[in-house]
């Protein structure tokens, strides 16, 4: 199937390569203590899937494999100092962004992006790819995102290339009631991502059928253009481990885009990924709860048992 995708604004290209081929790759999150999710688990995927990590923290979140515990936000001052001090120093190929836990910081990271698609085209540089985790509640229950910041984060999706949200996510991004079915999923993501002219990355792990399908749903490129969608099926890998699924996917798909063609290809790629991820995790003995993925299944196998 052919996508048709919008593309990053023509700048000139510079002296520079446009793909080096190790991707430097910023995660913008919170953190996990137990590595599962957020920047940990984001800096193990950039690596498995060969780029260059970076992270800096929105919030420091004492969490394990059993939930939450506390959550503790620097505020958007230092969150700026933090993102400043790496791009006045480094040439970021991707970006994707995690937990943003409050309004004010959401907006700081929106100004960031703003501020950076600005520097890069006055040098004759295209801006980095951006991909939009919009953590709301983590899978404990915990919320990870402030009551009334939903209006920022749709605001800071609209700076995004790919927002990639989990069925609840969708549901607020949309304004809707949780979907229950995949067909009323895809239906809602089509009509969000049409109205917001917004590229998603649906992801089903929250349905309980045999299978965890994600979709890559991409608005139409002339108002009058059908929507594309592609999706991408795995079978459900019956498992407790699902900790940091979300950031880990999105964290693969920064990491892929540099290197592939499209967004098609690195969400096919990062699903393929993920989903050995999944069945690895049971063998890693991390915490006694909802454990981690095993980012690294593919690098070096763990035997099972
Ligand atoms: N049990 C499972 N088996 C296979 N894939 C899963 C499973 N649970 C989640 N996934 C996949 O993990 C990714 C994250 O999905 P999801 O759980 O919906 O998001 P989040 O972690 O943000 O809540 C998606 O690619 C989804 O299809
Ligand atoms: C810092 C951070 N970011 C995101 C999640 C969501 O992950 P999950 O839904 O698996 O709890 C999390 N628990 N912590």
């Amino acid at each position: 199937m052919t996508l048709a995708l919008p593309q990053h604004a023509p700048a000139p290209r510079g002296d520079r390569p446009r793909r080096p081929s190790r991707p430097r790759v910023l995660s913008i999150a919170g953190t996990d203590p137990t590595g599962g999710a957020g920047i940990q688990a984001d800096l193990k995927s950039f690596a498995a899937h060969g780029a260059y990590g970076m992270a800096v923290t929105t919030a420091l979140v004492a969490q394990n494999t059993h939930g939450v515990r506390s959550v503790h936000v620097p505020g958007p001052a230092f969150l700026r100092e933090q993102l400043d001090a790496v791009s006045d120093d480094v040439e970021i190929d991707a970006v994707k962004i995690g937990m943003v836990a409050d309004e004010a910081n959401a907006r700081e990271i929106g100004a960031w992006l703003d501020a950076l698609a600005t520097a890069r085209t006055d040098s004759g540089l295209p801006r980095p790819w951006v991909v939009l985790d919009p953590v709301m509640v983590a899978t404990s229950g915990h919320r990870l995102l402030d009551a009334g910041a939903e209006q920022a984060v749709r605001d800071l999706a609209a700076r995004a290339d790919v927002v990639t949200p989990n069925l609840p996510e969708l549901a607020v991004l949309a304004g809707q009631d949780v979907a229950t079915t995949w067909d009323d999923a895809l239906h809602q993501a089509t009509s969000y991502a049409t109205t917001s002219d917004t590229v998603v990355l649906l992801k089903g792990g929250h349905l309980t059928g045999a299978t965890s399908p994600d979709a890559l749903v991409a608005p139409g490129t002339t108002p009058d253009a059908a929507p594309v969608v592609t999706t991408f099926d795995a079978a459900r890998v019956h498992t407790l481990h699902t900790h940091g699924t979300g950031c880990s996917l999105s964290a693969a798909l920064a990491a892929l885009r540099p290197q592939r063609e499209g967004w098609a290809e690195a969400a096919r790629d990062a699903k393929a990924w993920l989903t050995g991820a999944l069945r690895a995790g049971s063998a890693l003995r991390v915490g006694t709860g909802r454990g981690p993925v095993d980012h690294l299944h593919a690098v070096s196998p763990v035997a099972p048992g």
